[in-house]
């Protein structure tokens, strides 16, 4: 049965019932007397109120019922009363949307946060007013996607209503007329693709929405001026192939000439066409003149001769660097020639010194990446840590350097900065094929999201073959030597297992909740990027960076790939699992060609588990119940199925909970010891 507080009852039922249950059942149970509005209500006879109960509780609705209501006319509408094309994917009334898992709907406690159905070629219309004026959908809904349909808006206008959306994406289709004003009231939004419709007329006061981080409207027929965004907060803009007019705003130029092309009106940087002074023609504010107008004739021949001239020289110039960078490329590769062929012969399986002096063979490991100093100098780009200050490339290059290692991905180097008193660690990526732009991106936004347990880059670069990573070098080595190295000092108890596994789970909630509409995962985690910091506490290093294809596009996940970020996030989980089965086995992820995860599961299948525990643990007297408690988490981890595995947060929380008893457990004895 659906409990009493989820029905919606009206008050003066609420206090019938309290009466009935204060003279028949439970003498304790009051609802507050309240006025009818209806005198004769308080009149009718217990046993019809007790009728009208009994219909009540079957006839109210639960709040997913009433969700299924509204999106069912929305669908028939966007549909065109023709209903989602697979009836057992739901959008019927005959299930519910979150219960149901009805394609294209993600919920959240059972409320629905994302509708994305994209490519589903409906060719109805989105009505705002029936999506929106629900006032518990709207304020639960945070993404509505509609790609590539062949959909027209009715009542947009009431869109402003579903005020909690972030992400408003509604490109590749049928939309026509104004964009309504009421769009620039959804303050929350983060994402609005408006692109690939048939808009028209002026764009609304979209800069009065502060958090917008992606605008696109290519391809439509908007007029009149760009309004003046605030481009620093906007990682991809583009109003490509509109009629907008008049100049591009200053601080417009922070995109490139794609953003803008094809606009005939537009004009002023970074388009090539100068924005016609009216100091230079009183009569043309802002556009350039069809035809030159007699009266002026002479003058607007010498400025034509005067502006061919300046081509000449530009081209000149020009060609002339051209010349002179093909020279240096040559140069260059020479060089890289020779430095590689050492750079590979000081590779060892790990710790080799690569420190090379001046003269002989001049550069360092690390210089190698250098393409042109003076041109890569203004490209490292220094992010927030006061640890490098005033860090410049020519610092990385004349530090000494020493190989730590080399991975799947590329190699990483110790680098002692004098100038800064700070010793790096550079991590050099080749073939990463994500884009500079996006690559900047990405970095900045990671930059934004600190937590204590996760190593942050303090500065990159980035060029077209290969992108540098500076992270602060940690002394004390990885998770992945403290398991399987062979040092003896450094004791690897059960409760130094279960902090690092505790802390590792907590600091992943945090990066995925936060970077969860980014869709950035760590995407390569496992027990190496585990670094331990002086005082032996775990720092995840390297979250983000190794983009799997899905993540590469863009900062800004698409609703596209919502579905894919999602499985990325799975995926760290997965990897999560194995760092717990290195930690309660002791053995590494891959043995003979055998993965330890399916290891694990075969011995546990073969009720032998206490054969998986790591000798170490078993000999330190750990707890064997928890070790089991800790190796099922990690076997839900583990599953083959994405989607039954568990999220970060419930790891995390099933992991605190073996915590928390054992520090219970230390503390009895901890007390048991005192008072003996
Ligand atoms: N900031 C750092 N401080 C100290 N050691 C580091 C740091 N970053 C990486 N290392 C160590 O450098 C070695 C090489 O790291 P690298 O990331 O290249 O290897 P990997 O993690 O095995 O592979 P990949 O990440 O490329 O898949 C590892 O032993 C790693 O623990």
């Amino acid at each position: 049965m659906i409990p009493l507080h989820k029905k919606k009852i009206p008050h003066c039922i609420l206090h019938q019932i309290g009466l009935i249950t204060n003279l028949i059942i439970i003498p304790t149970l009051e609802f507050p007397p309240c006025v009818c509005q209806e005198p004769s209500m308080m009149q009718i006879p217990i046993w019809t109120s007790v009728v009208s109960i009994f219909l009540l509780l079957n006839t109210a609705k639960s709040q997913e019922e009433l969700f299924r209501d509204v999106l069912v006319e929305f669908m028939s509408k966007l549909s065109n009363n023709s209903g989602f094309p697979d009836p057992n994917m739901g959008w019927t009334s005959s299930s519910l949307p979150c219960k149901d898992k009805w394609r294209g709907i993600t919920c959240d406690q059972k409320k629905v946060k994302y509708i994305v159905l994209d490519g589903f070629s409906f060719s109805g219309f989105l009505d705002a007013r029936v999506l929106c004026n629900m006032q518990s959908l709207a304020e639960s809904l945070q993404t509505l996607s509609l790609k590539d349909n062949g959909i027209h808006g009715e009542n947009l206008e009431e869109i402003e209503n579903c005020s909690q959306l972030t992400q408003l994406l509604i490109g590749g289709n049928n939309f026509l007329g104004s964009l309504p004003t009421s769009i620039s009231q959804l303050k929350n939004l983060k994402s609005l693709d408006i692109s690939r419709n048939k808009f028209s007329g002026p764009l609304p006061d979209l800069p009065e929405i502060s958090d917008l981080e992606v605008f696109q409207a290519q391809n439509n027929q908007f007029i009149g001026a760009i309004p003046n965004f605030d481009y620093s907060e906007l990682s991809l803009f583009n109003v490509s192939n509109n009629n907008f007019s008049g100049e591009i705003p200053d601080r417009g130029i922070h995109f490139d000439i794609n953003s803008y092309l094809n606009n005939p009106q537009l004009c002023g940087a970074p388009l090539s066409n100068k924005c016609w002074s009216p100091l230079a023609s009183q009569s043309e504010p802002s556009a350039p003149p069809d035809k030159p107008k007699d009266g002026n004739s002479n003058d607007q021949i010498l400025m034509y001769s005067g502006y061919i001239l300046i081509g000449l020289a530009v081209l000149f110039l020009i060609l002339l660097w051209l010349y002179k960078r093909g020279k240096r490329n040559d140069e260059k590769l020479e060089a890289d020639n020779r430095v590689a062929a050492v750079d590979d012969s000081m590779i060892k399986p790990s710790f080799s010194t690569v420190e090379l002096k001046a003269g002989g063979i001049s550069k360092t490991g690390i210089s190698t990446i250098s393409a042109d100093q003076s041109m890569v100098s203004s490209s490292l780009i220094v992010l927030t840590s006061p640890e490098v200050n005033g860090l410049r490339f020519e610092d990385l290059l004349k530090a000494p350097a020493e190989l730590l290692g080399r991975g799947n991905h590329g190699s990483v180097y110790k680098v002692s900065c004098e100038a800064q008193g700070t010793t790096l660690a550079v991590k050099r990526i080749k073939d990463w094929t994500i884009s500079s732009h996006d690559f900047k991106q990405r970095m900045r936004r990671l930059d934004q999201v600190k937590h204590p347990n996760v190593l942050p880059a303090v500065a990159f670069y980035s060029s077209r073959q290969e992108k540098l990573l500076v992270y602060e070098y940690q002394p004390n080595g990885s998770l992945f030597r403290l398991i399987h190295g062979n040092q003896t000092d450094q004791a690897f108890d059960w409760e130094s297992r279960i902090f690092v596994a505790s802390t590792i789970a907590d600091s992943l909630v945090f990066m995925h909740d936060k970077l969860h509409y980014d869709g950035i995962a760590h995407g390569n985690l496992k027990s190496s990027n585990i670094l331990l910091n002086t005082n032996m506490d775990p720092l995840i290093s390297e979250y983000g960076l190794m983009v799997v294809d899905n993540q590469d596009r863009s900062i800004i996940s698409s609703v596209n790939s919502f579905q894919a970020s999602k499985e990325n996030f799975k995926e760290d989980v997965y990897a999560f699992g194995v760092i717990l089965l290195e930690m309660l086995t002791g053995k590494m992820p891959l043995n003979n060609g055998l993965d330890l995860a399916s290891w694990v599961l075969a011995v546990v299948c073969e009720e032998w588990t206490v054969e998986v525990f790591d000798r170490n643990l078993i000999g330190q007297g750990a707890s064997e119940e928890r070790m089991v408690n800790l190796l099922q988490v990690a076997i839900k981890c583990v599953n083959k199925s994405t989607e039954a595995r568990p999220g970060m947060n419930q790891v995390a929380l099933m992991i605190r909970a073996i915590k928390e008893d054992d520090d219970r457990s230390a503390d009895v004895s901890g007390l048991s010891i005192m008072t003996r």
